[in-house]
């Protein structure tokens, strides 16, 4: 029988969590900011006491020891249960987010408001709603203020558009076309990976598919039925607002994370006038908007298809005027299985690309861009997830002419990786896994595509510890 008494491990746990909070409150202690509360509304401004970088990492050592303490003292049949029972929270939130519930309860303030008001612009059954309203509250995502009255909070506001019900209603289409596009993030994320994730155990254990690494034999090609990859799938006429959806997702969801995180861990200033940033499979172009708005001496091609490039076209011409004429950003619709354009490219930008592709995919991708590229000048910026393993890592491979790339593990007790602080990349990788039969890539998977595409791995940024979607493997040519 096992005798290890968990009070040590426990007593370490709190000692994490006491010694992070008082990080936090020495952090703060002379700023003028507060740390947000859960009752104050979300705004990315009112972030700005946990964006400073030794709060952020004393949060992210509170995350990690507080849900290991809770799979310590919880039963561990109901740990279980819990976790098998996460999907109903993913379909809470998609139900919250499809009544427009954050929009219609802003008005209402901390005093809330009835189920039967909150159900009526969408003629929800309220009896029903007020239960699903009441599991997400249960979970920190509103409030119940009394019974059966609802009132929006911090985690709640995350999914408010700030656009008028009315509004909303009167052109459903255009929900996340605005300046606040999160919940375009989480609607993708519970009406298309939610049922592709469900299909996984059958398509996993198939005997063929489930060793196939063909981006159309996935889980999200059983769940909806289809040959196609997920991108031609979007491309269908009647899934238009599926795909323009899943645009705002990559600009407005990833902003709302972190806003402007691609300045980080690459010198873009060192950049002479006039060099040239291509941004392969670009999407719209926001990750060149962040680095026009910064870095003026930079010029832009935002390569994507077709579909997307038109939304791209709309996306520029209302946020920065002049530069399409300019011929500051050309927006280019572009395979990134074919070769590229003969140009002078000082970098070739992958953001959340390679992720969404098998290693042979991603080859193909990286040897075309190797062929176009300048060894005297390219330089290749792959803006990715990068993933370490849940134990100590010794002994794996050679990072040691790669600079930046040692990660420093978590202590003990803390898992190597942190834990729950780091879940969501993991999350990602079975989304990937689930949508595309690709994958989030550990820096030696990285390292590996590179050698055999004719690129080096130099350098890796891996941001703060506890930050998603800010790591950075650049690459030469060799
Ligand atoms: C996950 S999104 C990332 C978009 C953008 N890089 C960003 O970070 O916001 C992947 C992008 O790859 C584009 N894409 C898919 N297949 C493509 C192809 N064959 N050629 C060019 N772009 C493609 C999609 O349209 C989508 O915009």
């Amino acid at each position: 029988m096992d005798t290890i008494d968990a009070l040590l491990e426990l007593k370490a746990l709190a000692a994490i969590i006491n010694d992070s909070i008082s990080t936090i409150e020495k952090s703060l202690k002379d700023s003028s900011l507060i740390y947000p509360s859960l009752r104050a509304p979300f705004t990315p401004d009112s972030e700005a006491a946990r964006s400073i970088p030794e709060v952020q990492t004393a949060g992210g050592h509170i995350i990690s020891a507080a849900a290991q303490m809770i799979a310590i003292v919880r039963p561990p049949p109901l740990t279980m249960i819990a976790h098998a029972q996460q999907f109903n929270l993913s379909t809470a939130i998609r139900i919250a987010l499809i009544t427009h519930t954050a929009e219609i309860l802003r008005g209402a303030g901390i005093q809330g408001m009835h189920v039967q008001d909150i159900a009526k612009p969408t003629k929800t059954d309220p009896t029903k709603f007020a239960r699903v309203l009441r599991l997400l509250a249960t979970n920190h995502i509103f409030v119940e203020v009394s019974p059966d009255v609802f009132a929006n909070n911090r985690l709640s506001s995350v999914l408010d558009t700030g656009k008028s019900i009315d509004e909303i209603i009167a052109s459903p289409d255009k929900k996340h076309d605005g300046p606040t596009a999160f919940g375009a993030l989480l609607e993708h994320l519970t009406h298309e990976v939610l049922p592709a994730s469900s299909a996984l155990p059958d398509v996993l254990l198939d005997p063929q598919d489930g060793h196939s690494n063909a981006p159309n034999k996935t889980a999200f090609n059983k769940a909806f039925n289809t040959d196609l990859t997920l991108f031609e799938w979007f491309n269908l006429p009647e899934n238009a607002r599926r795909m323009a959806r899943f645009n705002r997702a990559m600009e407005g969801g990833a902003n709302a994370m972190a806003p402007d995180t691609i300045i980080e861990g690459f010198d873009w200033g060192k950049l002479p006038d006039g060099s040239l940033v291509i941004d392969v499979g670009g999407g719209i172009g926001n990750q060149c908007a962040s680095l026009a708005e910064h870095f003026p001496q930079l010029s832009f091609v935002v390569q994507d298809q077709v579909h997307v490039i038109h939304e791209g076209v709309k996306f520029w011409k209302s946020k920065f005027p002049g530069h399409i004429e300019s011929g500051k950003v050309i927006l280019e619709a572009h395979d990134f299985f074919a070769p590229q354009p003969a140009r002078n490219v000082s970098v070739f930008l992958l953001r959340l690309v390679l992720h969404d592709w098998p290693d042979s995919h991603c080859l193909t991708i990286l040897r075309a861009l190797r062929a176009a590229a300048d060894p005297e000048l390219t330089k290749l910026v792959v803006f990715d997830n990068i993933l370490s393993y849940a134990c100590p890592e010794s002994g794996l491979g050679d990072l040691k002419d790669v600079r930046g790339a040692e990660r420093a593990p978590a202590s003990a007790p803390l898992l190597p990786n942190f834990g729950h602080a780091n879940t969501i990349a993991y999350s990602y990788d079975l989304s990937m896994m689930s949508l595309f039969n690709s994958q989030e890539r550990t820096v030696l998977q990285f390292q590996a595509l590179m050698e055999q595409s004719g690129w080096k791995l130099v350098e890796v940024f891996y941001g703060d510890p506890f930050a998603v979607g800010q790591s950075k493997a650049i690459a030469i040519p060799v």
